[in-house]
């Protein structure tokens, strides 16, 4: 995702506004026509007031000649029950509007929280979280309700400067019918100063909006200094000042880059204060002129008078002209978001047989270059994985084993060649359904700050409630005695921030990690991937797991990828991989045959685990 370019910005303010307006009929039509309504009528009442308040004054001196109960008297009595009217009708619309708005700027809110979250998790891969302009909005997304970035203010600002709108475009017009320029100035110059100060917030809104990579930087640090989890490197390598400082540093530096903003906003409003001031001056003027030389009644003077000052209510310069369009900016981009994602989404063609895969799974001439890396980590890769055998792939850190394992889960998608199941290009087939035929356990894999239950289920979460298959999964992974020792049994929660609860050690939740896997084999996958599936166990404990792991899904095709050779070697089939290409293919013994790099890391591992038998 690209940020906007500079012609895009011009219309920034303007589009985010519109964004925001036609999203409320979405929320609520009726409540929409009553915004409408209610703004027409806030705007209304009071110059209906002005109006009925200059004739009552211009009324008065007849009525007051003419005695109680004339015509005259009635009349002015009528003028005044018209503005009174007006008056309290006012007040009454007013706090509907606002309560209105503030609802509809909740939900607007809730609406948008809504449709990003689907949108994020709407693509069937990864690499659209590792874009950093899907990162900024995303940012901007979890703030939403928070700061200035508040939808909820944008339609709050709107329904008070909606109105405000309409009633100095309503004084302009009565201005005309005193002095036709001077009432066209007023209705032009209101807009053009609304738009200049709208365009200096909206340029202030972008500024950390195209700031968000720093800032999310900044708030990268501050969590290091604040979360558990790294707690104990920071700690020990006394980071805590370095980071402190870091932060201070870039607090710093945004606060000198908004002041910078703020005095450009500041010479703005300077500019527009001299234009206002001007035209107030002449308006002022005039009036006194036409006032003393009788060219205006009284009446009419007051009337123009109070229609002159009124425009003054007009909020351009206020906290709610900053939120209308601080708050509309991430509107669009919440849907720009949306949009390209959903553009992204590759048109499902093809179903898979339900016993799939049946014969083999085969890498054809597949490349694949990471977002935004210049170069490609897997180039023409050939490799065909036979359906129900074991594969183990090797390699050097960095040779592209776990990128090459990611592109088969669908989490990306290969730059060049394809990948089929039985001949099937994967590239038509629906994600979610190629991955309810998948298990994968990568070495990154997640600790749930949930219940022992919830971690291993997670695999196949429909099945959750299935105590004794969860006990199967567990068995093989050698963990029920320790699941027995927990306070709660399987319903412990596996993190100590929460009371009940405990952590684990590295190997304990690699084994439930494992058991993870292995109920989402039991639930119906069909290929296992395990990607250094027990580096924290001991050599022993890694290869015995894994040959439980292969007695337990014999018939299944299963990919592990481990630097233990002695797990590696329990494998029907062997791959080495280095620059994202096979460099050998074999059975172990036809490797060790070969005598080239397999051959040299199994012996020298080999020779080095002979003289620490403890390893
Ligand atoms: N998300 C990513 N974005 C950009 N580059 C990446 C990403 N993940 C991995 N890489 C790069 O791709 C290359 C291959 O990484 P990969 O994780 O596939 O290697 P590996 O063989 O599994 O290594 P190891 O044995 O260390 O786990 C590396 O050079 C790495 O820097």
């Amino acid at each position: 995702m690209t940020p906007p370019n500079a012609t895009d910005r011009r219309f920034e303010t303007g589009r985010a506004v519109l964004a925001v307006a036609r999203l409320l009929p979405q929320i609520s039509r009726p409540r929409t026509a009553l915004f409408i309504a209610t703004t027409v009528l806030v705007a209304a009442l009071p110059l209906a007031m002005t109006v009925a308040t200059g004739l009552l004054i211009g009324a008065v001196p007849a009525a007051a000649e003419a005695g109680p109960g004339s015509p005259e008297a009635r009349d002015a009595y009528l003028l005044l029950a018209a503005g009174v009217t007006a008056l309290l009708l006012g007040r009454l619309v007013d706090n509907v509007h606002r309560a209105n708005a503030v609802n509809l700027g909740r939900e607007l809110e809730l609406l948008l929280q809504d449709r990003l979250v689907a949108a994020v998790a709407r693509p069937a891969g990864i690499a659209h979280l590792e874009d950093d302009g899907v990162l900024a909005l995303l940012r901007i997304a979890r703030q939403l309700g928070a700061d200035f970035i508040r939808p909820e203010r944008a339609v709050r600002g709107l329904a008070a400067i909606a109105p405000e709108f309409l009633a100095a475009a309503g004084a302009s017009i009565v201005l005309c019918t005193f002095n036709l320029w001077i009432g066209l100035a007023w209705l032009v110059a209101w807009p053009a100063i609304f738009l200049a100060m709208q365009r200096e917030y909206t340029r202030v809104g972008l500024t950390a909006y195209m700031r968000s990579t720093e800032m999310r930087e900044s708030e990268y640090v501050r969590d290091l200094a604040m979360d558990a989890r790294p707690a104990k490197e920071i700690r020990v390598w006394g980071l805590m000042g370095w980071l402190l400082d870091r932060y201070d540093r870039q607090w710093a530096d945004r606060l000198d880059h908004s002041n910078r903003f703020q005095r450009m906003r500041v010479r703005t409003a300077v500019g527009v204060i001299g234009a206002l001031g001007a035209l107030t001056a002449a308006t002022g003027l005039l009036l006194a002129q036409a006032g003393l030389s009788g060219a205006v009644g009284f009446a009419a003077l007051s009337v123009y008078l109070v229609a002159m000052t009124g425009m003054f209510k007009f909020t351009a310069f206020d906290d709610v002209a900053a939120f209308l369009a601080l708050g509309s900016l991430p509107v669009p981009k919440v849907l720009a978001l949306e949009s390209e994602l959903a553009a992204d989404e590759r048109p499902v063609t093809t179903e898979l047989p339900a016993e799939a895969p049946a014969r083999s799974v085969r890498f054809e001439q597949v490349a694949f270059a990471y977002p935004g890396a210049s170069r490609p980590v897997i180039e023409g890769l050939d490799l065909e994985i036979e359906a129900g055998t074991s594969l183990a792939v090797v390699g050097h850190n960095g040779a592209g084993k776990t990128s090459l394992v990611k592109l088969l889960a669908g989490l990306y998608e290969p730059t060049g060649g394809r990948i089929t199941v039985d001949g099937t290009d994967l590239a038509g087939v629906d994600p979610a359904a190629w991955r309810t035929r998948l298990s994968a356990l990568f070495q990154d894999f997640t600790r749930y700050q949930l219940t022992v239950r919830d971690n291993i289920a997670l695999g196949a979460p429909h099945l959750a409630g299935d105590t004794d298959r969860i006990w199967k999964a567990c068995e093989p992974m050698g963990i029920r005695a320790l699941i027995d020792s927990l306070p709660n049994g399987l319903d412990t929660v596996l993190s100590s921030e929460y009371e009940g609860g405990t952590d684990l050690s590295g190997g304990q939740w690699q084994r439930i990690a494992l058991a993870r896997a292995l109920f989402a084999v039991q639930a119906g996958a069909k290929i296992l991937i395990l990607d250094e599936p027990a580096a924290a166990l001991d050599v022993r404990a890694e290869a015995e797991l894994y040959e439980q792991f292969l007695d337990i899904t014999a018939g299944l095709t299963t990919i592990v990828i481990s630097h233990r050779f002695s797990t590696v070697r329990r494998a029907d089939r062997i791959v080495v991989l280095d620059g994202g290409r096979v460099v050998e293919d074999g059975s172990h013994d036809e490797l060790m045959a070969l005598g080239a790099r397999y051959a040299e890391a199994f012996t020298l591992q080999a020779n080095r685990l002979a003289r620490t038998p403890h390893a």
